[in-house]
């Protein structure tokens, strides 16, 4: 039994990190454990122009240091194509995300008709950008456990048909429908996987009263769907890689008669990481699911430091403050078996 594992430095290919009072309480918990983040663009207003990324990974920056975020642009039916270039030129882009209008949290912005974006995606195919995204349909006459399934036949297929050579990552998935998807599809295609869709099924939800803190998008499916998506993350497919989802909203926001979506897993995610892989026997897949795989993909080095977790109790507080609101972190009041030696 392995009790001490040592990986190359991982990174987090998905996470929202705020701004103002919440991005100062957050950040770190992102900082301390990973080389590199991408960064979600989904504030408010969105972050859509260079100008905006760039002061936004100031920000960053001086809210935690230590590790490098990667921007992204927040896709709309007006972005410019060479406003997108050139801020991937400048190194202030590395990807650009696609969320469609309504789909989830700060996606009012977003983009309403994806035949709309075809100049611009044609743009980032050109230009060797990642597109990212969330991919669940809005259509509110598809129940939402099948957003996301949809998506793949409704959105997805038309997009890998049309730009072929396009990198996409189809973020935190969740269904074995996606997982299938991934798997079959080209080599210009992966995923991120979160560790809330590797340990929860929907009923989590639901667990003797209403959890708001298990709620997120795309929301928790079904057993068999949880069981397809730990198989991807274990399996070793470079297709498959770390992005947390990390996703903090303060305590008043989620316990509410209508509470907002995401976990915020940040500060235990290594951890909710390595549980899975150790349960499933497939310790020595971690490092390249949480490490190798992303960095690949996007054409970007491997980091040189490295990360121990060993085999020890490690409690998860109830709550993290931060100046306003606290936060309730994803296995609050939990004990998870693997803890990282600092
Ligand atoms: N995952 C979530 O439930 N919420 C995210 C948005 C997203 O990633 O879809 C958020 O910004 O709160
Ligand atoms: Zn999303
Ligand atoms: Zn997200």
């Amino acid at each position: 039994m392995t009790d001490r594992l040592t990986i190359r430095r991982p990174d987090d290919w998905h996470v929202h990190l705020r701004d103002g009072a919440m991005l100062r309480g957050v950040a770190r918990f992102t900082a301390r454990r990973f080389a590199r983040a991408i960064v979600m663009p989904n504030l408010q207003p969105p972050v859509t122009t260079t100008a905006a990324a760039a002061a936004y990974r100031d920000r960053i920056l001086a809210a935690a240091d230590g590790f490098q975020p990667l921007m992204t642009c927040y896709l709309t039916d007006h972005t410019d194509p060479d406003d997108l270039a050139a801020g991937h030129a400048d190194g202030v882009f590395t990807a650009a995300k696609l969320y469609p209008a309504g789909a989830t949290t700060n996606s009012a912005s977003g983009v309403t008709d994806v035949a709309k974006l075809a100049p611009v995606l044609d743009r980032m195919q050109a230009i060797g950008m990642p597109l990212l995204v969330h991919g669940e349909v809005t259509d509110p006459a598809i129940d939402i456990f099948d957003r996301e399934a949809a998506f793949l036949t409704r959105v997805l297929t038309g997009i890998l048909r049309d730009f072929p050579a396009l990198k996409i990552v189809l973020e935190h998935i969740t269904t074995a429908d996606a997982a299938q998807f991934v798997a079959d599809g080209p080599a210009t295609l992966a995923a991120t996987i979160t560790p809330q869709h590797l340990l929860l099924d929907r009923n989590a939800l639901f667990e003797g009263g209403l959890r708001p803190h298990a709620y997120c998008l795309p929301v928790l499916k079904r057993e068999r769907h949880r069981r397809a998506v730990v198989d991807a993350a274990i399996s070793g497919s470079p297709k498959f890689f770390l992005g947390t989802d990390s996703a903090p909203h303060g305590v008043r926001r989620k316990e509410a008669a209508c509470g907002c979506a995401g976990i915020f897993n940040a500060p235990f995610a290594l951890e909710s990481y390595a549980t899975v892989f150790d349960r499933e026997g497939a310790l020595d897949r971690l490092e390249g699911f949480a490490s190798e795989h992303g960095a690949r993909f996007y054409g970007l080095p491997l980091n040189e430091g490295t990360v121990t977790l060993e085999r020890a109790p490690v409690l998860v507080p109830e709550r993290i403050a931060t100046e306003d609101d606290a936060v309730v972190p994803f296995h609050a009041g939990e004990t998870l078996g693997w803890r990282v030696v600092d």
